[in-house]
């Protein structure tokens, strides 16, 4: 294995599981990070940037970055929140917009429990157990005692089933997996979504900043198209009512007198509404182009 260049960075990425691959199109099409990974190997050079790729379990990600074995990581904000205490030397660069779900407390669907307090003192499984001690504490008194937690690593939502647990705490997204295991949501602890974190005391800021300016420069590209239409002077106020661009819209003269072309970026989600409403003001010649990535 060729040993890590001392003037990378070293960036820890989640080697599998539901983060992986949008982190890795994310880090490859969006920052440019084209690597190659030998077969079964964790680390990967980067040949555009002084940055190597650490590939991790997401879970150990944030406690990486915290001691500052990594400069950066991608991992999801609950596991932030579970090595909470040993963060101090941890910051959130940006947030990712993937990787989103919550974290909550559930039990059998059969038990109808209306909140978490009746729970304090009982059996909780889970994979966030520094989240779940202190999320049952402040339901805890003489009476219940502590609540008995206990961790394990993956399938989680099984433990009530096996009459292991009376509840569990455990990641919901489309809430697929917890109502095969006949459980519901009693409380939702936190949302929480994947974000790209950094040591405070990286040796290389100036690298983070490039690698966060190429992130947001690719997310802002993912979140907008690039409109683009002819309308006559008259109407033009009307237009650019509808399409003000995210700072303002480029309005140059046609060759034909009267009409002038319009450009500007629009949100993704409402771009066939804005062609519509466009339209009916007198637009013509309406375009929609895709943007593979931005620098704004
Ligand atoms: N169903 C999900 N939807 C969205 N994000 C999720 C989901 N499950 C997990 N995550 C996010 O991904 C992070 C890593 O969890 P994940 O389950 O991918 O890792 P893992 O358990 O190491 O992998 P695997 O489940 O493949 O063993 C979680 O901390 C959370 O932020
Ligand atoms: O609400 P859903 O869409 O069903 O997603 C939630 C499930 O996804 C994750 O599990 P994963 O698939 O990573 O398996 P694991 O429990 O073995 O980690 C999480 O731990 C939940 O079990
Ligand atoms: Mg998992």
């Amino acid at each position: 294995m060729s040993s890590i260049p001392p003037e990378n960075l070293l960036m820890g990425v989640p080697k599998k599981g539901r983060l992986h691959e949008q982190c890795m199109k994310l880090l490859v099409q969006g920052a440019g990070l084209e690597h190659k990974r030998p077969e079964r190997l964790d680390i990967a050079h980067c040949t555009d940037l002084p940055v190597t790729l650490v590939f991790l379990p997401a879970h150990d990600i944030a406690t990486y970055v915290a001691e500052g074995n990594v400069d950066m990581g991608i991992t999801g904000m609950d596991v932030i929140e579970e090595t909470e205490p040993q963060n101090k030397d941890l910051s959130i660069v940006a947030k990712l917009g993937f990787g989103q779900c919550k974290l909550a407390v559930q039990a059998p669907a059969a038990e109808g429990l209306k909140d978490a307090s009746v729970l304090a003192g009982k059996r909780v499984v889970t994979s966030f157990p520094a989240i779940a001690e202190k999320y049952f504490s402040k339901y805890e008194n003489d009476s219940t005692g502590k609540t008995k937690i206990k961790f394990v690593s993956g399938s989680v939502e099984a433990a009530c089933g096996l009459g292991l647990a009376d509840a569990v705490v455990d990641l919901v997204e489309t809430g697929t997996t917890m109502r095969a295991a006949g459980l519901e949501i009693v409380e939702t602890i936190m949302e929480t979504e994947a974000v790209l974190i950094k040591n405070v005391n990286t040796p290389y800021p100036a690298l983070v900043e490039t690698i966060k300016k190429r992130i947001e420069g690719y997310q802002t590209a993912t979140k907008y198209q690039m409109i683009q239409y002819n309308v006559q002077r008259e109407n033009l106020e009307k237009a650019l009512a509808i399409t003000p661009g995210k700072r303002s819209p480029t309005v140059s003269a046609l060759e034909e007198s009267g009409w002038c072309a319009v450009s500007a970026l629009v949100h993704k989600k409402d771009a066939a509404k804005i062609m519509d409403e466009l339209e009916r003001v007198g637009a013509d010649s309406i375009l929609i182009f895709s943007i593979s990535n931005s620098r704004m």
